[in-house]
This record gives C-alpha cells, structure tokens and sequence, in this order.
C-alpha cells in the first residue's frame, strides 16, 4: 500500500475575486482581443425586460416563423393567439437581433459567459446554430447554463458587484472541428497546461503535440499577457489546419466551475508550472465508457419525450412503445429464469 493512501485529500480552496469573473465576461475580453476572436461578433446590451422574459416561466416564443431553410418539425415558434408576444416588451432589442441575421446568415448566441449548449436538442439540427430571434430565445430559455449566468455566476467569488449589465452575445457562426479545440489553464501568469477540449479520441492528435504547445504558448505570451487582467484563468483557443494561427473563443475563470477537463482542479491549483514545458493532456485511446456519452446531455431529454409532450396522441403513441418494451423484458427476464 503506497505511504499516503490513508491520508485525506486536501481540498484546495481557489480564490476567485468578482474583478476575476467580470474579466472573462465576453464584452469584456472581446474589447481586448476582438481582433484574435474565432468569429465576428455583435453585443447587445440587454434590457431588464428581455432579462425579466428568460427568468420568467412564460414559456411564450415570439411569434416569427424561423427561415424556411433549415428543416423545422417543431411547433415551438408558434405563439398562442391567447398570450401577448414577449418581444412586445423589448421591441426595439428584438428588432436589433433582427437586424444582426441581415449580416449573420446565422448566430451562435450566448450571455455574458455561458453558451446554450445544454439546450441544442431543442432545435432540429441540434447545434446552438440559430436561423432566426425566436431560435435565439428558444435556446436561452431552455438553457441551465444561461440560467447559471443570471443567478448563479458570482458564487465562487469574493464579491458581487452592485450593478451588472447583461449581454446578448451575437456570434455569427462559424464551422469549427471540436478536435482542434483546446483549453489551457494559466495560474499566476503561467501557463500550466493545456487539455483537448472534446475529449473523443483523435490519434492525429498526438503528432501535433509540439506543435500545440509552440503556437498557444506564443499566442499567451505575446497576445493575453500582456493586456489581460486577471492572473489565473483558463482559456479556450482553436487551432485549426494549417495550424499557423490561435483564435480565441472565450475567456473563463480559474475556478472549480469551470471545467477542468482532463486535469482535476486540485492538481491546478498546486502542480509547479514546468518553464519550457506545459504539459498537454490529450485522450489516448478510444473510451466507450466514460466519453462515448455527448457532451452536455446530462440535461438533454430523449427527442419522443420531447414530441410527446408537445402532443397528446404522440404521448398515447410513446406510452404504448414503453409499456410494450417493458412487457417484452419481462417475459424475456420470465424466460431466463
Ligand atoms: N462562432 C461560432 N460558430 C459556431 N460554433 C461556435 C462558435 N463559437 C464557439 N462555438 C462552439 O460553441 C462551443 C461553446 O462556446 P463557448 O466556449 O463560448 O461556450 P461556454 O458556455 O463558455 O462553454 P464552457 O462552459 O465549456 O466554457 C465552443 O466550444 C465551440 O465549439
């Protein structure tokens, strides 16, 4: 048995100040780094009663029919002629959203920190890739994660701040291969490491590893360093083919909620950083256990319960499917037996 096994783990506290949180706030970090950013992108200062409509339970979508290109099988953008059109009560924000498709044919939105990626199963392709307003709403209104921004995104910190502006964050959308994402955590001003941020295997991945490091570690110390104002953070980059140039894609606090991906935040916070070496985590083999599930769909719903609950007689329809699935295990259980 090794000589520590019997001793606890410590649990190291990370010291997260409000300024550290309002740092990695889009607006924030994009004054700064625009011009690196991985897509253009168009902030609107959100008024209090857009922010009243996503925490509110009206679950009401403005009524406008979503670009007829994309496939659309849903009905949720089909407002009850009973119920008065939320965007009724941000007229003038609506028609800004409006005005940003004329440039964006389509926009990947998020708030201040946070991206609907929990709630993508709510449109038909499944992406955050918003054809229209009432895409945009649709997903902010079913997103935890969006939830997370407007109640709970101080919790870590030291502080809250008197007054906060949210943002809509209007990113026009862009391909990008989730294998050449990463991000790297930097404590103190160091770069400590650097993990896959899709953690699927990739086995070209492994020829890259110099490569990673040599691009992110310039792009840190020649672009964030100098200008950004926290010292601990973690930053997500895309290093696409011919991996000449870094894009950033967001800015996120050094803290327990950020997901450390395949470090642990108990080995960030103490591992010494290496000087010319960072080390970078890559997924080695195939795991069908624990990565075959998709990222976020701990809070995704199964699509027939989804359209079932959007219509009764597909309900009757799914009721029927599950009681004679359950009836067939156990006559199989009553066989085996
Ligand atoms: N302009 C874009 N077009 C299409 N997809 C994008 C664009 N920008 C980012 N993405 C994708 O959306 C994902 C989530 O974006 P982002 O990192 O901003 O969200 P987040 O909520 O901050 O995520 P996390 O909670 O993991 O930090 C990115 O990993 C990237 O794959």
């Amino acid at each position: 048995m090794p000589e520590n096994s019997h001793k606890p783990a410590v649990f190291h506290d990370i010291i997260v100040t409000k300024n550290d949180i309002l740092n990695c706030s889009y607006e924030s970090w994009y004054s700064l780094f625009g011009a690196h950013a991985y897509s253009r992108a168009v902030i609107l200062p959100a008024p209090q009663e857009f922010i009243d409509y996503l925490e509110s339970d009206d679950f009401t979508i403005p009524g406008e029919k979503s670009n007829p290109n994309p496939p659309n099988d849903s009905d949720w953008d089909y407002t009850p002629p009973s119920r008065p059109d939320p965007a009724s009560r941000f007229l003038e924000f609506h028609s800004k959203i409006q005005e940003t498709f004329k440039s964006f044919k389509y926009i990947a939105p998020k708030l201040n920190w946070s991206a609907p990626q929990d709630s993508v199963w709510m449109l038909p392709g499944r992406t955050m890739k918003c054809s229209s307003p009432s895409d945009i709403y649709l997903l902010l209104k079913s997103s935890d994660y969006i939830n997370h921004d407007l109640s709970h995104a101080f919790d870590e910190a030291d502080s809250v701040p008197d007054k906060l502006q949210y943002n809509l964050i209007l990113r026009e959308w862009k391909e990008i291969n989730p294998s050449l994402e990463f991000r790297c955590f930097v404590r103190d001003r160091q770069l400590l490491g650097i993990s896959q941020r899709d953690l699927n295997y990739y086995p070209f991945l492994e020829e890259l590893h110099d490569t990673i490091i040599e691009r992110i570690a310039t792009f840190f110390d020649d672009v964030l360093l100098p200008k950004f104002g926290s010292n601990s953070f973690a930053f997500d980059v895309y290093l696409p083919k011919p991996f000449t140039k870094v894009y950033l894609i967001d800015i996120n606090p050094f803290a327990r909620k950020t997901d450390s991906l395949l470090f642990t935040w108990n080995e960030l916070a103490t591992m010494a950083p290496h000087d010319d070496d960072v080390v970078v985590r890559l997924v080695t083999q195939h795991n069908s256990g624990r990565f075959a599930t998709k990222a976020h769909s701990q809070n995704h719903v199964p699509r027939d319960v989804l359209d079932a609950s959007m219509d009764s007689s597909k309900m009757v329809e799914m009721l029927q499917n599950w009681s004679a699935m359950l009836s067939k295990e156990n006559d199989e259980t009553e066989e085996g037996e």
